[in-house]
């Protein structure tokens, strides 16, 4: 019997899926691969099922199937296709931890079953729980499964928490870094390129996240995130733009003593964090300089230019259906930007109008979220160019 954490990663061929499969790189004593899945990029799947020998992979877009099949004929690795079988394979037997790395609502069904079948959730996909948190964590609840943070911030906060979990917050201070657009105004907002807002200013990510950190609404998605990982009430979220991304985010307790978590801006660090809590691995990240960051500033943000921020302040306020109906416009609306279809600033015209006209649902069911997204993408679509 080995010791060895089996690892499932969801979005292996991504920026989160690529450096969880450094970590594992990094310390084959005390990680197996076991899953891997990717949407379209066959190459890389085919490449990583080589090195890492996983016991199955899925490539969801179906049309990639045969390549991939054939492509492995040769190795001990199951192959399998569709969002189905992305749904099944999480709840196979031997896997111990899933790491969602999945991007925009695609998460939510795979993070469900997971769940359902009692793995352990690391978990870097913030939309399933923006889209459904009081779900996935009532499941997790009654399940007893663990959800680890993944994403900076939240795994910020999940560390100045450990040793304290009986301990109330006051509140917590989630750390922006503003983007590339910061301190711009909505006349010069208007005319941002595409390339402009694919260019973070210190993290490297994949393009729906680095266009939400650019449009702030990156932060409004980890506000909810928040609320629900850490079971707080909208009051007590604040954001605080941060431009050089060393604190990773704030946590205050109710006698007012802060705590802070710090660390260069990589990813690693919190995805190996989720992978081996309650311990720590020694690891050969870059260690930060005193020397180089001479100071650490902060601002408030500007959420009247980068309006996605207070939008999803309001989501969250609304509760029920409308996080679900945020994220779904938000997800039609940044694709669109990709697309050149839309401006920068339409992005939260088309979410503000989604939020004014979907019908609100106080208490919904997988159903009703199933059905908020595919009606919130529809108008949302016609309000593409
Ligand atoms: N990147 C980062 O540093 C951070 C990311 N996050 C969050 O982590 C998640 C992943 O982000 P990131 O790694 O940047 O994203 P990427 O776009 O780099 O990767 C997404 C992964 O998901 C796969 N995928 C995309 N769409 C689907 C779909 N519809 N069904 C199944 N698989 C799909 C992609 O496959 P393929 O490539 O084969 O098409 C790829 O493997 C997001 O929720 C993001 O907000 C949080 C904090 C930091
Ligand atoms: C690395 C990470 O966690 C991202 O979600 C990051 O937070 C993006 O940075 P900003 O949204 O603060 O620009
Ligand atoms: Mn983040």
């Amino acid at each position: 019997m080995s010791n060895k954490k089996n690892i499932a990663i969801l979005g292996s061929t991504g920026s989160i899926g690529t450096q969880a499969l450094d970590v594992i790189a990094a310390n084959p004593d005390a990680f197996q691969v076991e899953v891997l899945t990717a949407q379209n990029n066959a190459a890389l799947l085919i490449e990583q099922a080589r090195r890492f020998q996983p016991n199955a992979v899925v490539i969801t877009n179906e049309d990639h199937y045969e390549l991939v099949r054939q492509a492995l004929a040769n190795e001990d690795v199951k192959v399998y296709a569709g969002e189905k079988a992305l749904a099944d394979i999480v709840q196979m037997e031997t896997i111990d931890l899933v790491i969602t790395a999945l991007v925009g609502y695609s998460g939510l069904r795979p993070t469900l079953r997971a769940i359902e079948a009692g793995k352990t959730i690391a978990l870097a996909n913030k939309e399933t729980l923006v889209v459904a948190g009081d779900l996935v964590t009532r499941l997790a609840r009654e399940k007893g499964v663990s959800i680890y943070p993944v994403d900076s911030e939240h795994s910020a906060i999940f560390q100045c928490m450990v040793g304290e979990f009986h301990n109330k917050i006051e509140k917590i201070v989630l750390t922006a870094s503003g983007g590339p657009f910061r301190g711009h105004l909505r006349p010069q907002l208007g005319a941002v390129t595409k390339a402009q807002a694919l260019k973070h200013p210190n993290w490297s990510m994949g393009a729906k996240v680095t266009i939400d950190s650019a449009s702030l609404m990156n932060k409004g998605l980890e506000v909810i995130e928040a609320k629900w990982l850490f079971g707080l009430n909208p009051s007590q979220v604040e954001v605080v733009v941060h431009p050089q991304s060393i604190i990773h985010s704030f946590v205050q307790f109710e006698d007012g003593s802060l705590k802070a978590q710090l660390g260069l801006p990589d990813m690693r660090l919190p995805i190996q964090f989720a992978m081996t809590y309650p311990h720590r691995l020694k690891s050969d990240f870059p260690r930060f300089d005193f020397a180089q960051y001479p100071s650490l500033t902060f601002e408030k943000p500007d959420t009247e230019t980068f309006r996605n921020l207070a939008l999803a302040f309001d989501a969250l306020h609304r509760g029920g259906n409308m996080p679900c109906v945020l994220n779904a416009a938000n997800e039609v609306a940044v694709a669109g930007f990709l697309r050149e279809q839309v401006g920068f600033l339409e992005m939260s015209d088309i979410v503000e109008q989604c939020l004014a006209k979907m019908d609100y649902i106080g208490n919904p069911s997988y159903e009703d979220y199933v059905t908020t997204d595919k009606e919130t993408r529809l108008r949302a679509q016609e309000l593409l160019r």
